[in-house]
């Protein structure tokens, strides 16, 4: 883990802190399955899950295992069949507020610029105007959008445009931020930028992160830990711990021997699975 203050302390998040020095996130014996008229799917088995506040959990897997499933159920959004989840000790039972949600498309308002966008989250939960644009500012300086705070939407890159969805995700510091491949819509070497902006970020605030990405590189750079789920109904058949301290230049982080083996070991995985998918 990097050098910095407590994550309680950091500036990013924490409304609270996790209840008796416990996990954030637990997730535990969770099953979810989705019952339509004509089948059942089964999303989700038997997963066990303890996130540390502070950490950057990436979570990798073929498509349709369930990923964008256990991002929901975290948040509240969808309710598991079995099991249960709790954040910060308090469990979930409906959608929690104290999360943010960036998703692959960035879903900014066509007529709003990047500031008023960023501090639509605020307006949608009631917050005081006064120090909603003072996080604001401080958002827009921290994911380097300064300069851009009143262009619209179509005068901003893909990249600028998931940097004022990443503000809009923080403004309310929640305790956790569930990213659902972000930057999956992005070009290589945008997608590169933005991962190393968003380590920084991470270093910076100590946020906790749970980060579903089909890139085995983006997984490993970023994360303090990473789980790699299996076909669908999906479950976690590996768990990493990415441990490479300090901070990652993103160059020299790829070149570690650590990193080789970790992301050489998921891609093995994923091979695996992808047979199934
Ligand atoms: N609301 C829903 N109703 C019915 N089935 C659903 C619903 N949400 C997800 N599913 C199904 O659950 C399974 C898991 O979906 P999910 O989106 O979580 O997978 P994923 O791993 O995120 O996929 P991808 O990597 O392709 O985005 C899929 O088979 C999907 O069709």
């Amino acid at each position: 883990m990097p050098a910095r203050s407590t994550p309680a302390a950091a500036g990013g998040t924490g409304s609270g802190s996790p209840g008796a020095g416990g996990p954030m996130v637990d997730v535990r014996g969770v099953d979810v399955a989705f019952t339509t008229k004509s089948r059942t799917v089964h999303a989700l088995s038997g997963i066990d899950l303890a996130i540390e506040p502070g950490e950057f959990l990436s979570v990798a897997g073929p498509s349709g295992c369930g990923k964008s499933t256990l991002l929901r159920v975290i948040a509240g959004l969808t309710r598991p069949s079995a099991g249960e989840v709790a954040l910060r000790g308090t469990p979930v039972q409906g959608p929690r507020r104290d999360v943010g949600f960036v998703f692959q498309r960035a879903a900014l308002l066509d007529w709003r610029n990047a500031r008023d966008n960023i501090l639509f989250q605020a307006e949608m939960r009631g917050l005081p105007r006064a120090s909603a644009r003072r996080r604001a500012d401080e958002l827009i300086e921290m994911t380097g959008l300064s300069g851009f705070e009143k262009a619209m939407p179509y005068e901003l890159s893909g990249g600028m445009q998931q940097r004022v969805s990443l503000c809009r995700a923080l403004l309310h510091r929640p305790d956790v931020l569930l990213m659902d491949e972000p930057f999956g819509a992005l070009d290589a070497l945008t997608r590169e930028t933005m991962n190393v902006e968003l380590r920084r970020i991470w270093e910076e605030t100590g946020m906790t992160v749970v980060l579903v990405t089909h890139s085995v590189a983006e997984a490993v750079y970023l994360a303090s830990r990473a789980v790699v789920m299996g076909p669908r109904p999906g479950r976690i058949i590996e768990r990493f711990t990415v441990d490479i301290p300090g901070h990652r230049g993103y160059e020299s982080t790829l070149e570690r021997p650590e990193f080789h083996r970790i992301a050489g070991r998921i891609r093995e995985l994923l091979g695996s699975t992808a047979a199934s998918d």
